[in-house]
């Protein structure tokens, strides 16, 4: 399957930067959601706005597709400032998923996914052709899935579906809106990890706004933390906003259980091997894998190290001590 932006014929969008400069949301009732926000967004990178509620974070979401227009500063995609142009054709370019998708309910689901792409006059053919590879990339089978209304599939199904037609008309920047909140936490899960293998193919630039620190830590490239008024508390890599967090707020934020997060965030690398690998009853683990992992293989086993493996060879060991060495601040 061609998983390529735009693999029927598009030009192809790829992925633009975001860049949101002293953007500013004061309502009109007087609050200031956001007094004065700049941020930005590498391309192909996932950022997550994270922070307590009522802080901003869907105002300033929102501002980027312009569902809420900005009361000052820029916001561009790529070199584009986007405060000026049609709001409706900015829509268009840029895919939004929310909490509840707002899927069509009298629509199928290959309906629902076509929605921009018939906006954009694509012809039927094209449209259902892009309309099958997107359930098949987010793990529908189209023959099975895409005559079905909203209401004939899972809450995790129709998160999928919501995806999917975010992603139609390969748009060159994603919004996600605590887009896995409305399922169980193993639906999450799954969703969330479905979600990375995603984007790992696609690259999109992707602003994802969450409650959940620990989707946060699992899904971000990096993650802002905001503080009311939408102030930038810190922006960082996860392993770094865990190790090293920037304000009494963000360590409170972060929380007492942040060495144990920042193991999962972690990767074992050679660097850290503290011994050689010389006992082969350890369990093994594949160089690559998090801190986190060795840690409860060791506890499995109930061992105090780990046999490293790379290409299925011994690379040395890894001691318990180690890896709780690894998740102190400053290590
Ligand atoms: N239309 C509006 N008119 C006036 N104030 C608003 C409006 N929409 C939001 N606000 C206020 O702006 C602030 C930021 O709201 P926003 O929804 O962006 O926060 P949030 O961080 O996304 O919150 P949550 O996590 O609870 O969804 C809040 O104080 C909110 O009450």
């Amino acid at each position: 399957m061609d998983v390529t932006p735009g693999g029927t014929g598009d030009a192809g969008h790829s992925a633009a930067s975001i860049t949101l400069d002293g953007i500013r949301k004061r309502y009109p009732d007087g609050t200031d959601a956001v007094r004065e926000l700049s941020l930005e967004v590498p391309a192909g990178e996932l950022v997550v706005l994270i922070g307590p509620s009522g802080c901003g974070k869907s105002t300033v979401l929102r501002m980027v597709n312009r569902l809420i227009e900005p009361t000052g500063g820029r916001i561009l995609l790529g070199d584009e400032d986007i405060t000026r142009v049609d709001p409706v054709k900015l829509r268009r370019r840029i895919g939004y998923v929310i909490q509840n998708v707002g899927l069509f309910p009298h629509q199928t689901v290959t309906t629902n996914v076509g929605t921009v792409p018939r906006l954009l006059g694509w012809s039927k053919e094209r449209i259902r052709q892009r309309s099958g590879e997107l359930l098949e990339l987010v793990g529908l089978d189209p023959a099975q899935f895409g005559r079905r209304y909203p209401h004939e599939l899972s809450g995790g199904q129709r998160q999928r579906v919501g995806v999917a037609r975010a992603l139609a008309a390969d748009p060159v920047v994603l919004l996600m809106d605590e887009p896995f909140s409305a399922v169980d936490p193993i639906v999450r899960t799954r969703l969330q990890e479905e979600f990375l293998r995603l984007q790992a193919e696609v690259r999109k630039t992707i602003v994802l706004v969450t409650h959940d620190l620990d989707e946060a830590v699992r899904l971000g490239d990096r993650i802002a933390v905001l503080s009311e008024g939408g102030r930038l508390e810190q922006y960082d890599t996860p392993a770094a906003l865990l190790g090293a967090p920037a304000s009494p707020f963000v360590r409170e934020f972060v929380g007492a259980d942040r060495g144990i997060r920042r193991l999962a965030v972690t990767p074992v690398t050679r660097e850290v091997l503290d011994g050689a690998a010389t006992d082969a009853t350890l369990p093994e683990l594949p160089l690559g894998r998090s801190a986190y992992d060795a840690l409860a293989a060791m506890l499995t086993a109930g061992t105090d190290a780990v046999l490293v493996t790379a290409d299925g060879r011994p690379a040395g060991t890894l001691s318990r001590a180690r890896v709780l060495d690894l998740g102190q601040p400053g290590s």
